[in-house]
């Protein structure tokens, strides 16, 4: 069987005296679309970025495609997409001008960049939008230049910290299904971080974190049918109330 696309083992980190982190495990595979539900403060950005190598665990193992940052930085990095909370295009260029700019970060050019971009604007509707400066856009119409831009480089994982954040209803639904359609198709494993249930009733696993540990990591079938809850919302309540160490993921 081939290596999983993500193996997190045994991550710690703390920023001085207080743990973000105190001991994730978590491991995904390739097309897996997986959402990561946690309240304010839970751990999820410290997650991503140990995930994107931005810095490294206090302890623990991470290995992506088989490969950890230590001896092969630039390797992950060309196969994986990130959007993080923070905006990372240029709102001053056109949304064009900014996929080209991402696609020769990672050395392409030509008609292979051109190919690229052509096949995201269509995947994200934005064939109309693609000569306007991304300022002119609205909030969803930006979020989806943020997800093309993490895509550029046709990654094997996408990890994405609260992709929706500031969205209405209605373009945080056509974002969800932008990606969970990209995953089954395209066989791209995503990470999905939340605190809105509704974005991840349609995950293959939900992966529940709080005060830095998993409390839950399972299907959603099988989370409903474990906590005897109505719905996922009641799910995401129940394991959260109960005491840490009742019940806990084996
Ligand atoms: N740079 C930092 N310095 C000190 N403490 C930090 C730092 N970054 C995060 N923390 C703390 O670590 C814990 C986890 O934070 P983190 O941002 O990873 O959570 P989160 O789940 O992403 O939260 P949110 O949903 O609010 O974005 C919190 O208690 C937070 O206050």
């Amino acid at each position: 069987m081939s290596d999983p696309v993500l193996d997190l083992r045994d991550i710690r980190k703390s920023y001085g005296t207080s743990e973000a982190l105190a001991g994730i495990s978590l491991a995904m595979q390739e097309g897996e679309f997986v959402g990561l539900l946690g309240p304010n403060g839970a751990g999820k950005s410290t997650m991503f970025q140990i995930i994107a190598g931005l810095f490294a665990p206090d302890a623990g193992s991470v290995r992506l495609f088989g490969l950890d940052h230590a001896s092969n930085g630039p390797r992950i990095l060309a196969r994986l997409g990130v959007v993080f909370q923070a905006r990372s295009v240029d709102l001053d260029i056109s949304v064009v001008a900014n996929l080209r700019f991402h696609g020769r970060l990672f050395g392409l050019s030509g008609s292979d960049l051109a190919g690229r971009i052509e096949a995201l604007c269509t995947r994200f509707n934005l064939d109309d939008l693609r000569n306007r400066p991304v300022r002119t856009l609205s909030g969803g119409q930006q979020r989806r230049v943020e997800i093309a831009r993490a895509l550029i480089n046709e990654p094997d994982l996408l990890i994405m910290d609260e992709p929706s954040a500031g969205l209405d209803a209605s373009s945080r639904r056509d974002l969800v299904s932008h990606v969970r359609d990209l995953a089954r198709t395209e066989k791209v494993a995503v990470l999905w971080a939340t605190h809105l249930v509704d974005e991840v009733g349609d995950a293959d696993r939900i992966v529940i974190i709080d005060h830095g540990r998993i409390r839950a990591n399972d299907t959603p079938a099988a989370l409903l049918d474990e906590t005897d809850a109505e719905d996922l919302t009641d799910v995401y309540e129940r394991i959260l109330q109960r005491r840490p160490g009742d019940a806990e993921p084996g």
